[in-house]
């Protein structure tokens, strides 16, 4: 039997069980991680963030996501922020910015005075094997509107990776966006090879939007991060948001100011808040 202590955190509702695999022995893979997420019968979380030590001499910490269905995924923006909080609470740095490894990527968190989290993102991507995405055609495939069929509906949708890959939808109402319905056709859609987060976006100003996103291997979440990030990146491009100054991106559970310059060779960053909720300690 192994015990496991753990803290429970969000970011704007993104909920997280965080583990420090540092001081505890952890195996991710020998850990029922899907039955811990449930939110009827295990601890009820969105992703497992586990922290390691690196595994280069630039990082300081290597970072770990699981879904709640258990898959590992490249790289979770509400968990970076919650990441950093977690490490400084428990004296595992006292660096106010952070070099972490994660499988999407070098990202940059900082701690800022007024106890909001900072974080480099890092440069978006765009091209189709770099999302992943199969475009239907080659005409498609250059086009920066892609388009998704679901069933016979071409879906226009924005490709953006930001270490992990997300579909980006324009919608004039957030409210009423077919969220479940095309969230779920598209997430696993083939069209995605490693699935897709899915993100609607509703435009209220060139500096301001709405957003929901329906999580790969989560569902609908409160928050998204690195969807925050791609939606923004996915309005700029597209001309709808203005790359002069941060956007406002208003999701279920709260705002996160997101910039990014515009240019490919940009990072995209984002700033936002992270909360401790309770300690825990489970065994399996
Ligand atoms: N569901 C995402 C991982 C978590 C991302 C999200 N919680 C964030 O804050 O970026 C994926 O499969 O790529």
């Amino acid at each position: 039997m192994n015990t496991l202590k753990f803290t429970k955190m969000h970011g704007l509702g993104n909920d997280f069980m965080v583990v420090d695999g540092i001081n505890q022995r952890f195996d991710p893979a020998a850990a029922p991680i899907a039955a811990w997420a449930s939110r009827h019968t295990g601890i009820g979380f969105d992703q497992l963030l586990l922290i390691e030590a690196p595994q280069t001499a630039v990082g300081d910490f290597r970072y770990r996501i699981f879904n709640a269905d258990g898959s590992e995924v490249e790289q979770c923006g509400n968990g970076a922020r919650c990441f950093v909080r977690f490490v400084t609470d428990k004296q595992l740095t006292y660096k106010r910015e952070i070099v972490v490894e994660t499988a999407g990527g070098i990202i940059l968190p900082r701690l800022a005075d007024n106890g909001l989290v900072d974080v480099d993102m890092g440069k978006p991507l765009f091209a189709p094997e770099y999302i992943p995405f199969k475009p239907i055609s080659q005409e498609d495939a250059r086009a920066q509107t892609h388009t998704v069929l679901v069933g016979t509906e071409p879906i226009p949708v924005s490709c953006v990776n930001m270490g992990n890959p997300h579909a980006v939808i324009v919608v004039d109402d957030v409210a009423a966006a077919p969220v479940a319905r095309l969230g779920e056709a598209i997430e696993s859609h083939p069209q995605f090879p490693q699935r897709v987060n899915v993100g609607f976006m509703q435009v209220l100003s060139p500096q301001h939007i709405k957003l929901r996103v329906f999580e790969r291997g989560t569902g609908e979440t409160q928050a998204c991060g690195t969807g925050a990030c791609a939606a923004a990146v996915a309005g700029i491009r597209l001309g709808l948001l203005d790359a002069e100054a941060p956007v406002q991106v208003d999701l279920p559970g709260g705002s996160l100011h997101i910039r990014w310059a515009g240019s490919d060779a940009d990072h995209v960053l984002m700033t936002g808040p992270a909360q401790t909720v309770f300690e825990g300690e489970v065994s399996y």
